[in-house]
């Protein structure tokens, strides 16, 4: 039903109008305007194989299009003009890392600098920020965020907001932000992080969610009810603890597409990238999908990559559609058009690490490619 109703339809026909024409036709045709930037695919990625024309008619009205994603890409990624200025090319920041994990944040904040930001900053737990320090010269970290242990009960509102006007003071530069990252579950820092994403909000921040982010908005989705500047990048049990919550129901591979765009709507307004064998994108109104084959290995991390390279082409979209002048109601979702870039780019950097190192792929082999991945797409000179 979704995918003939006028929304649908004028989200594809403004999608077509944005980007090139891809190199080669689809594999095949389909009968609607997607025609030229999607190819129909399967109603259920997870079980059906990519491209698949025979599962888009077993599910009437809910097939997913795939996304001319290297188009999106090269449409987005902005040259690199002699004239530009340090953090023209944009400014991310992630609001992760604590005692257990500094990993996440690390390869958050990495890969938005290996995918072109200009600068990436880290506001994580004093624990981790040494850690992180340590890791790389490059990324600018604020050891900020503090854990209940080590907040007497009397100092938590004074802490709390000291943690809160220390971020703010920043906050208004950045292009995006990932919330989430290796960010752990403690109920004080959680409360910290909330007020973070509220006043994110305000300033209309685009905000991607993921890991232990998920976690906090499925407990209170009242932090991204409404907000379409916000992105959430589930993996298999982040997806299903949020349809469990919201839909009130479990994960069901029959009507998935229907199940992701209603779970977009009830939230209102958010763009949802549902990480997987395909990564399954909506804004509630279109479903794309990304299903370029990546790699086997399914090291820990790479959604990671995916988080923060979401954040600076989502910066990039935005830029490129604003300095388009379209009027507002013709605009493409930015949002949309950050997902799939990233996905793309990740999938072309974990094919690339993993035909160099097989099994002993790691997430840090994958983000050494971010940087050829795009190159091969998108020259830097040319
Ligand atoms: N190198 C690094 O530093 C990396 C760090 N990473 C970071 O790890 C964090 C968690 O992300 P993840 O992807 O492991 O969580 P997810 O898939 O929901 O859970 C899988 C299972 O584990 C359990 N569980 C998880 N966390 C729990 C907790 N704190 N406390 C209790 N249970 C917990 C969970 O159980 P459940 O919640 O369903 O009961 C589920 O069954 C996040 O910050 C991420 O960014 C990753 O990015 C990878 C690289
Ligand atoms: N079964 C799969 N087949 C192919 N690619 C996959 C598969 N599952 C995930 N991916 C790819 O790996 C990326 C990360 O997804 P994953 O589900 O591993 O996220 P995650 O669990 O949040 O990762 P992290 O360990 O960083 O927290 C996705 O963008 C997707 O491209
Ligand atoms: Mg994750």
């Amino acid at each position: 039903m979704w995918a003939t109703s006028r929304a649908f339809r004028r989200q594809l026909v403004l999608l077509r109008s944005l980007l090139p024409s891809p190199p080669s036709p689809p594999p095949y045709s389909f009968p609607s305007v997607a025609g030229r930037f999607f190819a129909p695919s399967c109603s259920s990625p997870s079980s059906t194989p990519s491209g698949s024309i025979r599962a888009s008619h077993a599910m009437a009205g809910s097939a997913v299009y795939e996304a001319d994603a290297e188009a999106v890409v090269r449409r987005i990624t902005p040259p690199l003009d002699r004239s530009r200025h340090k953090g023209q090319a944009g400014k991310i920041a992630v609001i992760g890392g604590c005692r257990e994990y500094t990993g996440a944040p690390y390869f958050a904040a990495i890969s938005a600098l290996k995918v072109g930001a200009d600068l990436s900053h880290v506001f994580c737990t004093k624990d981790a920020a040494t850690v992180i320090k340590s890791y790389s010269p490059e990324l600018i970290v604020h050891p900020i965020l503090e854990e209940s242990y080590s907040v007497r009960d009397d100092e938590r509102a004074s802490v709390s907001s000291k943690i809160l006007t220390e971020v703010a003071k920043w906050l208004e530069r950045f292009d995006c932000i990932v919330v989430g990252p290796g960010l752990g579950r403690d109920s004080f820092l959680l409360d910290c992080v909330s007020n973070i994403m509220k006043h994110a909000r305000q300033a209309n921040i685009p905000t991607v969610v993921d890991g232990d982010g998920l976690f906090l908005i499925t407990n209170n989705l009242g932090l991204v009810e409404g907000n379409p500047f916000a992105i959430l990048t589930p993996n298999v049990y982040e997806y299903k603890r949020l349809v469990q919550k919201v839909l009130n129901c479990d994960v069901n591979e029959e009507t998935a597409a229907e199940q992701l765009t209603l779970l977009c709507q009830k939230i209102g307004g958010v763009t949802i990238m549902r990480k997987g064998k395909a990564d399954v994108i909506s804004d509630g109104k279109t479903v794309t999908q990304v299903s370029t084959f990546g790699s086997p290995r399914r090291c820990g991390g790479q959604g990671d990559i995916l988080s923060g390279s979401v954040a600076v082409f989502t910066s990039w979209a935005r830029h490129f559609i604003m300095s388009n002048e379209e009027p507002k109601e013709k605009r493409v979702n930015p949002m949309t058009l950050g997902c799939i870039a990233g996905s793309l780019l990740l999938r072309k950097a974990a094919s690339l690490a993993f035909e160099k190192s097989k099994r002993s792929t790691v997430t840090t082999d994958i983000i050494e490619f971010l940087g050829k991945s795009l190159e091969d797409i998108c020259p830097a000179e040319h």
